[in-house]
């Protein structure tokens, strides 16, 4: 039989109302299950708690309806509750129903099923039903798929109701539930912007006093969609009742082909379950943070998750909600005399160059000037004073990423998209010169979809490439958010594009707001946990992080990796610097006997599989380095575009101190506990090191590591390049000074061919030596086609 109700809690975060889940392919509805009118949450964990509780351990896991015995649970109700909207407020409603346990059943997954087919009675509270005029109920809390089948017509007029659903057909990408979108073609969610509404001094003192966290994690569950459900794909995400834990019910599959669920808990600052709305969201992650850009806050709020998760969806109302809150304290405040500004700019890092989204995409250069201030040279600002204005922009620049050079919207989550909302002071004296002042920024951005950065494998090289470049950047956003919250003097923001062109918001007093997007469905499964570990590192060195870890796949009696958590206290000082990750990578990419037995699950193999561990980014933290060791010397091709001096050209000069400075930014020196002082080159795990340069071991090593490889024979070859032409400019200086002294009168002509000869040596010695690096990088590349194309086949 078809379950009809799902057991479980779903929602109620924050003190919000635990919700009618969204109506997935079992009619889930929450439910409390009771015994003696003792009223008892039912998720999985809550279940087995609460069967411990009561005695029936037997019972306790694993859990299935079949072991459920009618004895032992003889007074079993089922509660079935749902909410509404009553004159603004939103109202739970719950009625219990009588059951039995032949009404149960589990599924695979482990949840538990009421069977019995609901009657809108069973739904509907008796006052409920007195009051249902149209108009105060929210339809998108009603499970309307539940109500469809056995609601008599016209108990609902649909047409006059504001509240009144969107009929199925409308809903756009196929969700079920929660889309509550209007029809409009537009991306843009429907909003009315309100400057008119003054803050209130009482909020206005309020939200001033109120320090947000320097990092916060959330988490947001996109409904499950149709394209899912017709795939007959699960909803395996689990939010407990507190807003804060979720578990993620992996399904797996044993030796013998059983069945089998396993599950990774976690904890974040918030989780926002597939029924929180836009506004919410925006109350949850922007809102506490707009008071202090007011206070010369640099704060960036950001989106991660894997394609079609919800990033976009998340992100493109939040601008515009802040912006009215930025301009109503502008202009209603206590800021109101402070002739504060509101500009805005957007543009996309795509392939590692960026591009104006509100200039037809112009190519956008980025410089550093004398004092280390990273400019975007060319990018159009525009000043906000009207919210339709800026919703226009929002919309055009969102049109422009996805009708990017291809005008696939693949493209788009193949690029960092960056909303900047900047607060400034001052006057603009003309086109050219501004004397105004930056007093706070507010960055929004979308990220690449995280699971693009594992791309490291696809056939075409550019792919493989923008898959790097991803990986690179998005390994390095982490560790710069990680050195903020450990208030490391020292941030990383060399370590990719993204990260440079995001220093300002990474120095000073910075806020930072990280929202991880996930689908709830089971085909999901691996990018979701991929992203909720990603989200889980960034939060993991918080000082006041309690998170629960994803543990549930260690061998039996294997510990807690103590690295993760925080620095262990018994490091000595040299070793103070390690990261976290790095110990993780020994651990991982040491291989041993043990590994050999360690089982698909272990955290190390999935997110090896996975494309996206860490190859890259625990090593592009300059304070990886240890005292007492050489140091490999490493630059960035990115130096290139880097380096240029005040006047805004590039001088040889400036690239070679470029090519040094960064060199103590990037080098390191790998270390962990069992094999200290080891030198080796950026982006390699230790156990690569042999291989690196060629791929004679190409086998042995995981795509990512031999991209890993590949990126950094890139590296070294610029960076031989750069040398080389600095030994050409002095070689050329050279020659000139022996022509200037041969052609004066009484010169030593002996002394002329000797001196040239040498130089001419010199300057082939050097031109061999780049051909070779070149020569070898060709192989690479072409070698690593070759694997490519192999592992395809
Ligand atoms: N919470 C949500 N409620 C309803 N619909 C959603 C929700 N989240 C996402 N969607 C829908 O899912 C689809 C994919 O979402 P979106 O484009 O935001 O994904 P994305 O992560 O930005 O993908 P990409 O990385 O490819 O740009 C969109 O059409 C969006 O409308």
């Amino acid at each position: 039989m078809q379950p009809a109700f799902c057991v479980q809690t779903r929602g109620g975060n924050r003190g919000r109302s635990s919700a009618t889940g969204p109506c997935h392919q079992h009619n889930q509805l929450v439910a409390t299950l009771s015994q003696n009118g003792d009223s008892n949450f039912f998720d999985d964990s809550a279940m087995v708690r609460w069967l411990q509780s009561a005695g029936l351990h037997h019972l306790a896991t694993p859990l299935s309806a079949a072991t459920l015995d009618h004895r032992m649970l003889p007074e079993l109700t089922v509660q079935n509750s749902h909410r509404h909207i009553e004159k603004s407020k939103v109202v739970k409603q719950s009625k219990v129903v009588p059951c039995d346990l032949s009404d149960l059943t589990s599924s695979p997954s482990g949840s538990i099923y009421f069977n019995k087919q609901p009657r809108v009675d069973d739904l509907l509270s008796d006052e409920l039903q007195l009051d249902s005029s149209p108009g105060i109920f929210d339809i998108h809390t009603i499970n309307t798929e539940l109500l469809s089948e056995e609601a008599e017509p016209g108990w609902w007029d649909s047409s006059s109701s504001p509240y009144a659903p969107f009929p199925e057909t409308s809903f756009e990408n196929g969700f079920v539930v929660g889309s509550c979108k209007p029809s409009s073609p537009s991306r843009l969610q429907s909003y009315t912007p309100d400057t008119s509404r003054p803050m209130t001094a009482d909020k206005e003192k309020s939200a001033k006093d109120i320090v947000p966290a320097k990092i916060k994690v959330v988490v947001r569950k996109r409904p499950i969609n149709k394209k899912e459900l017709a795939r007959s794909e699960e909803d395996i995400i689990c939010i407990e009742d507190n807003g804060c834990f979720l578990t993620v019910h992996e399904p797996k599959l044993k030796v013998d082909l059983t069945a089998y669920v396993e599950k990774h808990e976690f904890v974040f600052d918030a989780i926002l379950d597939e029924d929180v709305s836009n506004d919410e969201v925006y109350m949850e992650t922007v809102e506490p943070i707009i008071p202090t850009l007011f206070q010369r806050t640099k704060a960036t709020c950001f989106a991660y998750g894997q394609t079609g998760s919800g990033k976009t969806y998340t992100m493109q109302p939040l601008p515009l909600k802040a912006s009215e809150a930025i301009l109503s304290l502008m202009h209603n405040s206590s800021y109101k005399s402070e002739g504060f500004q509101l500009w805005l700019s957007f543009f996309e890092i795509y392939g590692g160059k960026l591009f104006d989204l509100l200039n037809d995409r112009r190519k956008l250069c980025m410089r550093e000037d004398g004092r280390q201030q990273v400019c975007i040279v060319g990018l159009k600002e525009f000043q906000i004073t009207d919210l339709n204005i800026l919703k226009e922009f929002i919309e055009k620049g969102s049109l422009a990423r996805s009708t990017g050079t291809t005008g696939a919207n693949e493209e788009s989550s193949r690029s960092h998209a960056i909303l900047q909302l900047a607060i400034k002071k001052g006057s603009e004296v003309s086109e050219k010169k501004r004397s105004q002042q930056v007093v706070g920024k507010l960055s929004f951005i979308d990220l690449a979809g995280s699971e693009r950065g594992a791309d490291t494998t696809d056939n075409d090289r550019q792919t493989r490439l923008e898959g790097a470049e991803i990986n690179k950047s998005l390994l390095a956003l982490k560790e710069c958010i990680r050195a903020l919250d450990s208030d490391q003097g020292h941030i990383p923001f060399r370590g990719s594009k993204l990260t440079e062109v995001l220093r300002d918001s990474f120095v000073g007093d910075s806020r930072t707001v990280m929202i991880s997007c996930i689908s709830p469905s089971s085909g999901s499964c691996e990018h979701t946990l991929n992203t909720l570990r990603y989200a889980d590192r960034v939060k993991g060195l918080s000082r006041n992080c309690n998170s629960k870890r994803d543990f549930s796949c260690l061998l039996p009696g294997q510990q807690e990796p103590s690295g993760i958590q925080c620095v262990s206290p018994s490091f000595d000082k040299g070793e103070e610097h390690l990261n976290l990750d790095e110990i993780d990578m020994g651990r991982m990419s040491r291989p041993s006997t043990a590994s050999s037995q360690i089982n698909f699950n272990s955290p190390s193999n999935v997110e090896r599989k996975s494309g996206l561990n860490d190859t890259v980014g625990p090593e592009i933290s300059h304070e990886n380095t240890i005292s007492g060791t050489s140091i490999a010397p490493v630059v960035g091709k990115s130096l290139l575009g880097h380096w240029y001096n005040e006047k805004g050209h590039v001088s040889l000069h400036d690239l070679c101190k470029g090519a040094r400075e960064s060199k103590n930014n990037l080098s390191c020196t790998a270390a962990s506990r069992g094999d200290l002082r080891e030198e080796r080159p950026l982006g390699l795990p230790k156990a690569n090191i042999l291989s690196y340069g060629n791929f004679s071991n190409a086998e042995n090593l995981t795509p990512s590591d031999r991209m890993a490889a590949l990126l950094k024979e890139e590296d070294n070859l610029v960076s031989a390049h750069c040398k080389e032409l600095e030994n050409t400019i002095n070689f050329i200086r050279e020659e000139m000074k022996l022509l200037a002294e041969v052609e004066q009168p009484g010169s030593q002509i002996d002394a002329y061919v000797s001196q040239l000869s040498k130089v001419l040596s010199k300057k082939a010695a050097g031109l061999v030596n780049l051909q070779a690096q070149l020569a070898r990088f060709q192989k690479m590349l072409k070698e690593q086609e070759i694997l490519g194309l192999s592992a395809a086949a």
